[in-house]
């Protein structure tokens, strides 16, 4: 069970004035069952222990079935989250923690379910979302649910770790979960061993710098490239010379293709280019901008283009529109892999656009680039007349705006990417109220022992498009 004691490698709080009204259940001691695990990856359980009012409890660390004593800590929605304070009769068999940090670190939540109820726990979640979607009958959301695809531990290839300097030192890690606090990550269980190794020597490296110097230091974004590590440190303040020095020095030491350094909403500027940090899609290279998006696993990245290729396979597809495109993960593979297709690729962030309209120039690629905020300005009746079929792909937002349009003007087939059950309920509910069918979903998993869900999902239009 996990034991989540309280890390006092905390930033200092503030203190208002007046002391906060407090709620009189915060603090208080309860017995609860745990019934289930909810969406964060909490257990669930439901107590009228409390002046015989129900009360919705979230526990961290504990499955069905475990019977707990806990503490309220904090009103979390509906609810309060709480901490087990005593461990009852029936506990069930939790499964061993594959991190060191994992009584501490935000970053996973569920190492502690077996791996086959995990596995189950997150296809379900998919089946759940379809529900949401509006497909009711269990039975018929259970078979449209493929089973899920995994990626393996020590496989993400994406970090954005936090940075703090307090009294007690250097903290370059995830923040513990429902806290501010920081844990300094040194091991991991899902990052790819290059990018864990990075972390402990630029650690080190903040270590021997004045302190001064390392508060002006937010966050570090590692992307592992085809090509190497591409790190991005955001802060607050541009580095000094001697930092420049040694921020360059340790690009050499630890092998870095490039370190670039960001100051708020100002772009990225290098500090140090060893390589070109470089992915490859369908062959092609493509520069990956600072910072810029991956798939989070690349098993991840080819469970979601082997669906899309699957579901393609199936359909006579000349003219495909690709939106939310990154740098191409899916724009190249649609373009080159199996028939040649015509793509329109649209995406919102101006360095991922030109590093994609420098990698379709280059190998002449049948893709057209073009730089637009969706959200503001999805793409009209005319712009989809001539697709067979939309792709998208957004970021957790979801794609409203475009679905509203989608749904009354697009084409027979539409495949969505979604990193969040609850926007793609909400969009898909849309599409279906438009006359799109909900045919298949795949659930991809690339956020390994969290409660993150990636899902792939095929959409044929059975209704007319709206005159
Ligand atoms: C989940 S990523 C998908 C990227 C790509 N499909 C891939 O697989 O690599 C979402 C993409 O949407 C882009 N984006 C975010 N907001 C946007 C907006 N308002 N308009 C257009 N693109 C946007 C992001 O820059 C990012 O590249």
């Amino acid at each position: 069970m996990k034991n989540r004691s309280r890390n006092p490698r905390s930033r200092p709080g503030r203190r208002s004035g007046a002391a906060p009204r407090r709620d009189p259940l915060i603090g208080v001691e309860v017995d609860v069952k745990i019934a289930d695990i909810g969406a964060r990856g909490d257990g669930l359980a439901e107590t009228t222990a409390i002046g015989g009012k129900s009360v919705l409890v979230y526990v961290d660390g504990v499955l069905p079935g475990d019977d707990v004593r806990v503490k309220l800590r904090q009103k979390r929605g509906d609810g309060y989250g709480a901490e087990v304070v005593a461990i009852n009769a029936g506990v069930t068999a939790h499964a061993a923690a594959k991190c060191p940090h994992y009584d501490q670190c935000g970053g996973c939540s569920l190492q502690h379910l077996p791996d086959a109820d995990y596995r189950t726990w997150k296809r379900h979640r998919a089946v759940q979302a379809v529900m949401r979607a509006g497909i009711s009958d269990a039975g018929e959301a259970e078979n449209m649910v493929a089973a899920l695809e995994t990626s393996p531990p020590s496989s993400r290839r994406r970090a954005d770790f936090s940075v703090i300097c307090t009294q007690e030192g250097v903290f370059v890690g995830f923040t513990e979960r429902f806290s501010h606090h920081i844990v300094n990550v040194s091991e991991c269980a899902v990052l790819i061993p290059a990018i864990v190794e990075f972390r402990n020597q630029f650690q080190s490296f903040l270590e021997s710098l004045p302190r001064e110097t390392v508060t002006i230091i937010r966050n570090v974004v590692a992307n592992y490239s085809d090509t190497g590590l591409d790190v991005m440190i955001g802060a607050s303040h541009e580095p000094n010379l001697d930092l420049r020095q040694g921020l360059a020095e340790l690009a050499d030491h630890v092998d870095l293709a490039r370190l670039a350094w960001k100051v708020g909403d100002h772009p990225a500027e290098p500090v140090a280019q060893r390589r070109t940090p470089q992915v490859r899609f369908a062959g092609v290279p493509v520069s990956v901008p600072s910072g810029g998006f991956l798939q989070a696993t690349r098993e991840g990245e080819t469970a979601l283009t082997n669906a899309i290729a699957n579901a393609l396979s199936r359909i006579p597809a000349r003219q495909v529109i690709d939106l939310f495109c990154g740098i191409g993960s899916f724009t190249f593979p649609l373009a080159l892999t199996g028939d040649r297709r015509r793509v329109m690729a649209v995406e919102g962030d101006i360095n991922a656009v030109r590093a994609m309209q420098y990698a379709v120039g280059k190998a002449s690629a049948p893709i057209e680039v073009i730089h637009r905020d969706l959200f503001r300005q999805p793409l009209d009746a005319d712009a989809l007349k001539d697709a067979d079929v939309v792709v998208f792909d957004p970021p957790r937002a979801g794609a409203l705006a475009q679905c509203e349009i989608l749904a009354d003007f697009g084409p027979e087939w539409i495949f969505a990417v979604s990193c969040n059950p609850a926007t793609f309920a909400r969009d898909m509910r849309l599409l279906r109220n438009g006359g799109y069918e909900l045919q298949q979903v795949v659930p991809v998993d690339q956020f390994l022992w969290s409660p993150h869900l990636e899902m792939f999902a095929v959409l044929r239009r059975t209704l007319p498009v709206a005159a």
